[in-house]
């Protein structure tokens, strides 16, 4: 899922991301309408990006066919209006992938409508879950389910404005996706940025997310990262007294570096089994993050690099700029990580930590408006006139019969 303000480039993301994929074959936007296709701000026809959601909260199903998600990432760039899900079904190296894309209206407007909106999408991830609930309560669970969940949500940060970092807005609507999603910030149009800039905007936006407490999904953990930089100092030192002769060994202890290692903590079994280069991949995605991306020419521009071929990019008067090539930004690298490297370890989270996390509340919530109900019959009961109470009246029940926070009756079995 791509979030953020408007105008950053979300939508032509989508389409440079698309470019780089290996669609086997569109899969039809009716399998998931049925399980999780659901339009964020109402119905395709309503315009406007504030626009309720339906009655009942849960936001109205709007399926995306193969021909329109095709349409979708290859049409005319339009501003987006609604949100929209693209579904493809793509290889990535020997893995076949349901991947859907989702797209959503920029944030625009004053900060009540920002958070309406912030609430679309809140609810838009909840109902996913609320998918996976049900499932889990069916007797006979569906094998053939689809993961419905959103695994990743990539937040486009503007770095137009005079200060640098986060914006208010962008804190608060942070604070609010990150309790239910894997954050991962996002700096479109890097080609609008020299290199220093670049540098000093990605610090300025961790800086002002540690300040705020948001937390972004990381690709290596702070306790990994340590370890692996003593790791590599104690192997270079290593190297260098092997050069210089036996003698210094001394001084290799004295820096007491092999010790500290050791000392680290053991709760990172897991991670020590790592193969090595997978641990340097994760050190330097987490090195890019904010990961900056460049999105193609629009409008079907053909642009080639030196040696004739056709490539994702944008041609300047000065050169060719590849969005594929690291050097010119990190979209190759975000794409490994969000595809192969890091897809298990995003879906490990959002089942893991969000889902679990929402199940809790929602189930915690559902016991305590039981509670309440069941205190005010108890209320209602002795309230009643002592006739009644005696069951010489028109009340027959012998125990009370509680209607649940779902809608269903349930007894005092349940409690
Ligand atoms: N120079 C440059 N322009 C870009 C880049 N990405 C997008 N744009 C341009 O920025 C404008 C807005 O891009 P969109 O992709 O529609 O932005 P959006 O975030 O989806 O906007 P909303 O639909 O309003 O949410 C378009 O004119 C794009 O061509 C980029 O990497 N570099």
């Amino acid at each position: 899922m791509v979030a953020g303000f408007t105008g950053l480039g979300k939508t032509s993301f989508i389409r440079t991301f698309y470019g780089t994929l290996n669609p086997r074959s569109l899969v039809t936007g009716g399998l998931k309408s049925k399980t999780s296709s659901a339009n964020l701000l109402g119905d395709a026809s309503n315009k406007s990006p504030t626009s309720p959601t339906s009655p009942n909260g849960i936001p109205p199903v709007r399926p995306n066919g193969a021909k329109e998600s095709v349409a979708y990432v290859t049409g005319q760039l339009v501003r987006t209006m609604n949100s929209f899900e693209a579904l493809f079904e793509i290889d990535e190296g020997i893995d076949k992938i349901n991947l859907t894309l989702v797209d959503t209206p920029g944030f625009v407007g004053t900060d009540e409508v920002i958070d309406s909106h912030c609430d679309e999408i809140l609810r838009y991830i909840e109902y996913q879950f609320d998918l996976t609930l049900a499932e889990e309560r069916k007797v006979r669970r569906n094998p053939k389910a689809i993961d419905n969940q959103i695994h990743a949500c990539l937040y486009f940060i503007d770095h137009s404005s005079p200060r640098l970092g986060l914006s208010d807005a962008d804190i608060r609507v942070l604070k609010r996706l990150g309790t239910r999603v894997n954050l991962i910030p996002v700096i479109a149009r890097g080609d609008t940025l020299t290199r220093a800039q670049n540098k000093k905007l990605k610090r300025a936006i961790l800086n002002d997310a540690a300040q705020n407490q948001i937390e972004f999904f990381q690709f290596m953990s702070s306790k990994l990262a340590k370890k692996l930089l003593l790791q590599k100092s104690e192997d270079q030192k290593k190297k260098r007294i092997s050069r210089q002769g036996p003698g210094d060994d001394e001084e290799a202890a004295e820096q007491g570096l092999t010790n500290e290692t050791e000392e680290e903590d053991d709760d990172d079994e897991d991670e020590e089994d790592w193969d090595p280069e997978y641990l340097e991949e994760k050190s330097h995605l987490q090195s890019l993050v904010p990961f900056t991306v460049i999105a193609q020419e629009e409008d079907g521009v053909e642009v080639q690099d030196e040696n004739g071929k056709i490539i994702q990019g944008r041609e300047f008067p000065w050169g060719v700029l590849n969005c594929l090539d690291s050097k010119h930004c990190d979209l190759a690298n975000l794409r490994s990580a969000l595809l192969s490297s890091h897809r298990q370890e995003l879906k490990e989270l959002t089942y893991g930590y969000f889902y679990e996390k929402y199940r809790t509340e929602k189930l915690l919530a559902r016991t305590k408006s039981q509670q309440i109900a069941h205190q005010q019959q108890q209320q209602q009961q002795q309230q009643q006139p002592h006739h009644l109470k005696n069951g010489s009246g028109s009340s027959h029940l012998r125990s009370p019969v509680i209607i649940g926070s779902s809608g269903a009756i349930v007894g005092p079995w349940e409690k």
